[in-house]
């Protein structure tokens, strides 16, 4: 089914941390999503960083009808469809792109692309988005800069990622408009390349316990 860009953000604030992941071989992609959801995250941005992107998203639409799976680092028009066709909730982009914003418009499909300052806010704003993805967080000046945003553009609703960890992830998390907080540390590809689902479980669990 297809969600409402408000139904996502209101999913979004109920699981609090987004995996933010990059599978070499789509198939592990379904161990992966599965470690995920059995420890409380029923949530993936699968991101177009690797070739498997696509048919990650078709697998994990297939398996677990369920999750919530966010299309990340979407650059063209041509992942925007690729990423729609194989079954994606949403797209998600390190910046703001107006035809990348433009063509999800048309399609129907949300969108939640990067700004780190106020001209790509205003750019996201002038095609009526508010619910944004802070990226880089850390880099860009994390929790102040965020505040600092807040000031002229009290309404958004912020997805912070990059740099994001278990030491800074409360800090984020405490801004009322931040609803969820993407990161990998605890999907790494060192761990997912090693196939190692249990500690991803292990790891997963411990995250969802420190955002309760
Ligand atoms: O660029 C990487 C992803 O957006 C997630 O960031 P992270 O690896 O710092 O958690
Ligand atoms: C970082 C991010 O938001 C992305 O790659 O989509």
């Amino acid at each position: 089914m297809l969600y409402t860009t408000e139904q996502i953000i209101e999913k979004l604030k109920t699981l609090k941390v987004v995996p933010v992941i990059a599978v070499d071989d789509a198939q592990d992609s379904l161990p992966l999503v599965k470690a995920l959801s059995d420890n409380g995250l029923p949530v993936a941005e699968i991101t177009f960083r690797s070739a498997a992107a696509e048919e990650s998203i078709r697998l994990v639409r297939q398996h677990f009808p369920d999750v919530l799976i966010l299309a990340g680092t979407v650059l063209t028009a041509e992942q925007v469809v690729a990423a729609k066709n194989a079954g994606a909730d949403a797209i998600v982009t390190p910046g703001f792109n107006p035809k990348i914003v433009q063509l999800c418009q048309d399609l129907g499909l949300p969108i939640t692309p990067g700004v780190n300052n106020p001209m790509s806010i205003e750019a996201a704003l002038e095609f009526g988005i508010t619910a944004v993805k802070f990226f880089p967080a850390e880099a860009s000046g994390g929790v102040k800069m965020i505040k600092a945003l807040l000031g002229p553009y009290g309404n958004l609703q912020i997805m912070p990622t990059g740099g994001i960890s278990p030491t800074n992830i409360k800090d984020y998390l405490a801004i009322s408009n931040v609803v969820a907080c993407g990161g990998s540390w605890f999907v790494e590809k060192a761990l997912i390349k090693q196939k190692k689902w249990d500690e991803i479980g292990r790891l997963t669990k411990e995250v969802v316990e420190l955002v309760k």
